[in-house]
């Protein structure tokens, strides 16, 4: 079956439908991570987002029921060059199609990704629709035209959890799978804020030693002092952090009392309660193959990232420093408080997908807890 995808500044791409049927619209984003579509596509991160994937076959590893980020797809479309119905993997239980299909996620393939990606990186991300209905060109660059702009949305208070909850899982180990850590490997009481927290976050704190109650994005600050924390962690999410006042002003009450970690949106959250300032980029960056330096020690790291904003690091003054850049686009990578324990990324350190470099985050964060408690 024939599927279009028409962006908004009227450029259209004809391909062939995979996934389920029908029209999608959101703003539509290159990803360069050659391996994880899984995970790509269960990131919460990727609400209200349309994922081009750079890498040229789409499926040959399946889906299996381990590798997900979250409890379900929150895209709203996938864009790959060469979907492979034959998968081939160990663990793999069904196909990416029945999957997509199964979960109401619109595909397209088929298509010239290298000039979607040269478009974008060019022109910068933008919206657009993909339709298995609509076929004609100009109605679909009209309806693309009419999806509400990314930048001013907030969209990450619409998938944190209801109420807070116990995480125990660690991380993925080739013998033993997931397992739960015992009583006496957890030394640090973390309070983990849920703006579509990925679940490889969670069980990168619970290996360093945390353990960890998950709270909605709107957990009242003075219950999370309550329940005296070592330490509150921020998480990634989608959409504008900007929108977000009520859980800035609500971070804020935090600062001064208590160690904390942000990762990516809650990277962005934490500048902004510092005072500072967001912007958009032209198309962000989302991959697992991104040069990151860590200021500190001057080591190079390949990073996991996902993310269309960044913070604007001179509008911090001289409360904070930075202390990651990205080496690709030299945008704020990462910031430190000159006096407090506090710290945070825009990268992703707990991969998933992609490479393990910066994993050591986390335990920077306990090294940032044990302190406070001696
Ligand atoms: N992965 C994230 O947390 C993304 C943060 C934010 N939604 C952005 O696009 O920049």
């Amino acid at each position: 079956m024939k599927a279009v995808l028409a962006l908004a500044d009227g450029r259209v791409f004809e391909g062939k439908s995979f996934g389920a049927t029908g029209e999608a619209v959101g703003e539509v984003v290159f990803n360069t991570a050659m391996t994880g579509y899984q995970e790509v596509l269960t990131d919460p991160s990727y609400r209200g987002q349309m994922v081009t994937m750079t890498y040229t076959q789409i499926g040959n590893t399946g889906i299996n029921p381990e590798d997900i980020e979250s409890k379900q797809l929150y895209l709203s479309g996938f864009i790959v060059k060469e979907y492979h119905d034959c998968y081939s993997n160990w663990r793999a239980t069904m196909s990416l199609d029945a999957y997509l299909k199964e979960n109401g996620v619109v595909g397209i393939q088929g298509l010239d990704t290298r000039a979607l990606t040269r478009h974008l990186r060019d022109k910068g991300a933008q919206n657009g629709v993909i339709s298995t209905v609509d076929s004609d060109h100009e109605s679909l660059v009209k309806k693309a035209r009419a999806v509400p702009s990314m930048a001013g949305l907030d969209l990450a208070t619409g998938v944190s959890c209801d109420k807070p909850y116990h995480w125990t899982e660690k991380l993925w180990d080739l013998e033993a799978g997931y397992t739960a850590a015992t009583p006496d490997e957890l030394k640090y009481k973390v309070v983990a804020y849920d703006f579509g927290i990925k679940y490889n976050i969670l069980r990168c704190l619970v290996s360093a030693g945390c353990d960890v109650t998950v709270v909605p994005a709107t957990f009242p600050a003075d219950e999370a002092l309550a329940m005296n924390p070592d330490g509150i962690f921020l998480s990634n999410g989608p959409g504008d952090p900007e929108p977000m006042t009520a859980v800035i002003e609500n971070i804020r009450k935090f600062v001064g009392k208590k160690p904390i970690f942000g990762i990516c949106l809650g990277h962005q959250l934490l500048g902004l309660a510092l005072g500072g300032q967001t912007m958009k980029l032209k198309f962000g960056n989302h991959g697992s193959n991104l040069p990151v330096m860590d200021l500190d020690t001057r080591r190079v790291e390949i990073t996991a990232q996902n993310h269309g904003f960044s913070v604007d690091i001179v509008s911090l003054g001289h409360a904070c420093e930075l202390a990651h850049e990205n080496l690709n686009d030299q945008t704020v990578e990462g910031m430190k408080h000159k006096d407090l324990p506090i710290f945070s990324v825009q990268h992703h350190p707990e991969a998933s997908p992609g490479p393990h470099d910066s994993h050591y985050l986390f335990g920077r964060f306990v090294e940032l807890m044990e302190k406070e408690k001696a």
